[in-house]
Protein backbone atom coordinates (compact mmCIF):
# COMPACT_ATOMS: atom_id res chain seq x y z
CA UNK A 1 0.00 0.00 0.00
CA UNK A 2 1.46 3.75 -0.39
CA UNK A 3 1.84 5.91 2.07
CA UNK A 4 0.72 9.67 1.68
CA UNK A 5 0.77 12.13 4.29
CA UNK A 6 -2.76 11.57 5.46
CA UNK A 7 -2.14 8.11 6.32
CA UNK A 8 1.34 8.91 8.06
CA UNK A 9 -0.62 11.75 9.99
CA UNK A 10 -3.48 8.98 10.82
CA UNK A 11 -0.71 6.14 11.64
CA UNK A 12 1.35 8.53 14.05
CA UNK A 13 -1.24 10.39 15.50
CA UNK A 14 -0.31 10.12 18.99
CA UNK A 15 3.82 11.41 17.77
CA UNK A 16 2.43 14.12 16.00
CA UNK A 17 0.09 15.41 18.92
CA UNK A 18 3.50 15.39 21.39
CA UNK A 19 4.69 17.45 18.02
CA UNK A 20 1.74 19.91 17.62
CA UNK A 21 0.81 20.17 21.47
CA UNK A 22 3.09 21.20 23.83
CA UNK A 23 2.82 23.46 27.08
CA UNK A 24 5.01 26.36 25.63
CA UNK A 25 2.01 26.89 22.80
CA UNK A 26 -0.79 26.91 25.31
CA UNK A 27 1.08 29.23 28.27
CA UNK A 28 1.56 31.48 24.85
CA UNK A 29 -1.92 31.50 24.21
CA UNK A 30 -2.97 32.01 28.31
CA UNK A 31 -0.48 35.03 27.77
CA UNK A 32 1.78 33.72 30.57
CA UNK A 33 4.88 32.03 28.89
CA UNK A 34 7.81 33.36 30.36
CA UNK A 35 10.38 36.17 28.39
CA UNK A 36 13.12 33.82 28.67
CA UNK A 37 11.27 30.95 27.90
CA UNK A 38 9.93 32.80 24.37
CA UNK A 39 13.09 34.35 23.68
CA UNK A 40 15.25 31.01 24.17
CA UNK A 41 12.40 29.66 21.46
CA UNK A 42 12.64 32.48 19.77
CA UNK A 43 16.54 32.85 19.01
CA UNK A 44 17.00 29.06 18.50
CA UNK A 45 14.18 29.30 16.01
CA UNK A 46 16.14 31.57 13.79
CA UNK A 47 19.28 29.69 13.85
CA UNK A 48 16.53 26.82 12.76
CA UNK A 49 15.31 28.92 10.51
CA UNK A 50 18.62 29.62 8.70
CA UNK A 51 19.59 25.94 8.43
CA UNK A 52 16.03 25.20 6.88
CA UNK A 53 16.73 27.56 4.43
CA UNK A 54 19.62 25.59 3.27
CA UNK A 55 18.12 22.62 3.21
CA UNK A 56 14.98 24.05 0.94
CA UNK A 57 17.59 24.85 -1.59
CA UNK A 58 18.79 21.56 -1.64
CA UNK A 59 15.02 20.24 -1.58
CA UNK A 60 14.81 22.28 -4.94
CA UNK A 61 18.17 20.68 -6.40
CA UNK A 62 16.42 17.42 -5.82
CA UNK A 63 13.23 18.10 -7.05
CA UNK A 64 11.42 17.94 -10.34
CA UNK A 65 10.72 20.91 -12.45
CA UNK A 66 7.03 20.77 -11.69
CA UNK A 67 7.96 21.41 -8.20
CA UNK A 68 9.56 24.62 -8.70
CA UNK A 69 6.73 26.59 -7.90
CA UNK A 70 6.02 25.48 -5.04
CA UNK A 71 9.44 25.38 -3.18
CA UNK A 72 10.01 28.73 -4.84
CA UNK A 73 7.42 30.25 -3.52
CA UNK A 74 8.52 28.75 0.07
CA UNK A 75 11.95 30.15 -0.35
CA UNK A 76 10.81 33.41 -1.31
CA UNK A 77 8.74 33.63 2.22
CA UNK A 78 12.11 32.67 3.89
CA UNK A 79 13.35 35.38 2.99
CA UNK A 80 11.31 37.63 4.42
CA UNK A 81 11.08 35.72 7.54
CA UNK A 82 14.51 35.84 7.93
CA UNK A 83 14.54 39.37 7.97
CA UNK A 84 11.22 39.74 10.52
CA UNK A 85 12.75 37.34 13.11
CA UNK A 86 15.79 39.22 13.01
CA UNK A 87 13.28 42.59 13.35
CA UNK A 88 11.49 40.36 16.78
CA UNK A 89 14.92 39.72 18.15
CA UNK A 90 16.25 43.92 17.42
CA UNK A 91 12.82 44.58 19.41
CA UNK A 92 13.41 42.25 22.04
CA UNK A 93 16.81 43.01 22.35
CA UNK A 94 18.16 40.06 21.73
CA UNK A 95 21.50 38.67 20.37
CA UNK A 96 21.37 36.24 17.73
CA UNK A 97 24.87 35.67 17.57
CA UNK A 98 24.47 32.75 19.87
CA UNK A 99 25.11 29.34 20.18
CA UNK A 100 22.56 26.90 19.20
CA UNK A 101 21.45 24.58 22.32
CA UNK A 102 21.62 20.81 21.67
CA UNK A 103 18.33 19.99 20.79
CA UNK A 104 18.60 22.54 17.84
CA UNK A 105 21.46 21.43 16.42
CA UNK A 106 20.81 17.82 16.33
CA UNK A 107 17.47 18.93 14.45
CA UNK A 108 20.07 20.98 11.95
CA UNK A 109 22.59 18.10 11.56
CA UNK A 110 19.53 16.03 10.55
CA UNK A 111 18.11 18.61 7.84
CA UNK A 112 21.29 18.31 6.59
CA UNK A 113 21.77 14.36 6.63
CA UNK A 114 18.42 14.73 4.41
CA UNK A 115 20.60 15.80 1.56
CA UNK A 116 21.69 12.08 1.05
CA UNK A 117 17.97 10.73 0.94
CA UNK A 118 15.74 10.51 -1.85
CA UNK A 119 13.74 13.33 -2.88
CA UNK A 120 10.22 11.61 -1.68
CA UNK A 121 11.69 11.81 1.57
CA UNK A 122 12.91 15.62 1.44
CA UNK A 123 10.05 16.25 0.39
CA UNK A 124 7.66 14.53 3.16
CA UNK A 125 9.95 15.85 5.76
CA UNK A 126 9.82 19.35 4.36
CA UNK A 127 5.89 19.03 4.44
CA UNK A 128 6.56 17.76 7.64
CA UNK A 129 8.23 20.64 9.28
CA UNK A 130 6.13 23.10 7.99
CA UNK A 131 2.89 21.82 9.55
CA UNK A 132 4.10 21.08 12.48
CA UNK A 133 4.16 25.09 13.17
CA UNK A 134 0.62 25.33 10.96
CA UNK A 135 -1.43 23.15 12.92
CA UNK A 136 0.72 23.83 16.75
CA UNK A 137 0.37 27.65 16.49
CA UNK A 138 -3.26 27.09 15.35
CA UNK A 139 -4.77 25.13 16.80
CA UNK A 140 -4.34 26.30 21.01
CA UNK A 141 -7.21 28.90 19.57
CA UNK A 142 -6.95 32.81 19.24
CA UNK A 143 -3.68 34.09 20.73
CA UNK A 144 -2.81 37.35 22.99
CA UNK A 145 -0.58 39.80 21.86
CA UNK A 146 2.20 39.60 21.15
CA UNK A 147 2.22 36.19 20.47
CA UNK A 148 -0.93 36.32 17.91
CA UNK A 149 1.60 38.16 15.58
CA UNK A 150 3.10 34.30 15.45
CA UNK A 151 0.04 32.49 15.27
CA UNK A 152 -1.34 34.41 12.62
CA UNK A 153 2.02 33.93 10.87
CA UNK A 154 2.02 30.60 10.20
CA UNK A 155 -2.06 29.60 11.08
CA UNK A 156 -2.88 31.97 8.66
CA UNK A 157 -4.85 30.64 5.20
CA UNK A 158 -2.39 31.54 3.22
CA UNK A 159 0.00 29.22 5.05
CA UNK A 160 -2.35 26.43 5.19
CA UNK A 161 -2.70 26.29 1.51
CA UNK A 162 1.09 26.58 1.08
CA UNK A 163 1.41 23.41 3.56
CA UNK A 164 -1.87 21.54 1.35
CA UNK A 165 0.37 21.83 -1.94
CA UNK A 166 3.30 20.68 -0.25
CA UNK A 167 1.49 17.23 1.08
CA UNK A 168 0.39 17.01 -2.43
CA UNK A 169 3.68 16.99 -4.27
CA UNK A 170 5.08 14.82 -1.27
CA UNK A 171 2.01 12.07 -2.06
CA UNK A 172 2.94 12.45 -5.81
CA UNK A 173 6.27 11.35 -5.58
CA UNK A 174 5.53 8.65 -2.65
CA UNK A 175 2.86 7.04 -5.29
CA UNK A 176 5.40 5.97 -7.24
CA UNK A 177 8.85 5.38 -4.90
CA UNK A 178 9.77 1.72 -3.92
CA UNK A 179 8.85 0.52 -0.89
CA UNK A 180 12.20 1.19 1.43
CA UNK A 181 12.11 4.35 -0.02
CA UNK A 182 8.44 4.56 1.14
CA UNK A 183 9.80 3.28 4.90
CA UNK A 184 11.88 5.93 4.79
CA UNK A 185 9.89 8.63 4.18
CA UNK A 186 8.11 7.58 6.99
CA UNK A 187 10.70 7.12 9.12
CA UNK A 188 11.69 10.75 8.33
CA UNK A 189 8.02 12.03 9.82
CA UNK A 190 8.72 10.37 12.84
CA UNK A 191 11.79 11.65 13.59
CA UNK A 192 10.65 15.65 12.28
CA UNK A 193 7.60 14.69 14.87
CA UNK A 194 10.18 13.80 17.60
CA UNK A 195 12.89 16.80 16.73
CA UNK A 196 9.66 19.40 16.93
CA UNK A 197 8.53 18.11 20.67
CA UNK A 198 12.14 18.45 21.74
CA UNK A 199 12.34 21.51 20.68
CA UNK A 200 9.49 23.34 22.59
CA UNK A 201 10.85 21.09 25.10
CA UNK A 202 14.03 22.83 24.84
CA UNK A 203 12.54 26.53 24.89
CA UNK A 204 10.01 25.19 27.52
CA UNK A 205 12.35 23.94 30.04
CA UNK A 206 15.14 26.66 29.67
CA UNK A 207 16.95 28.10 32.71
CA UNK A 208 17.14 31.80 33.18
CA UNK A 209 20.69 31.76 32.84
CA UNK A 210 20.91 30.55 29.00
CA UNK A 211 18.27 32.34 27.42
CA UNK A 212 20.66 35.30 26.83
C1 LIG B 1 11.53 24.04 15.09
C2 LIG B 1 10.74 24.54 13.94
N1 LIG B 1 10.02 23.67 13.22
C3 LIG B 1 9.31 24.08 12.16
C4 LIG B 1 9.30 25.39 11.81
C5 LIG B 1 8.47 25.80 10.65
N2 LIG B 1 9.04 26.75 9.77
C6 LIG B 1 10.31 26.70 9.36
S1 LIG B 1 10.65 27.98 8.34
C7 LIG B 1 9.10 28.56 8.39
C8 LIG B 1 8.70 29.75 7.61
C9 LIG B 1 7.99 29.48 6.37
O1 LIG B 1 8.56 28.54 5.56
C10 LIG B 1 8.32 27.77 9.22
C11 LIG B 1 6.90 27.99 9.49
C12 LIG B 1 10.07 26.29 12.57
N3 LIG B 1 10.15 27.61 12.31
N4 LIG B 1 10.77 25.83 13.64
Amino acid sequence: MTITCKLLLENHAQDWQEATVHPFLEQCQLGIIQPQQFNTWLMQDYLFVVEFTRMVGRVLASAPPEHFDVILGGLAALKDELNWFQEKATQRQLNLNIKKQPTCREYCEYMQSLADKPYPVQATAFWAIELAYNQGWQLPGKMPDPYNEFAQRWGNTDFTKYVKLLSQQADEVLETAQEDIQKQAEESFLIVAKFEHNFWQMAFHTAQHESK
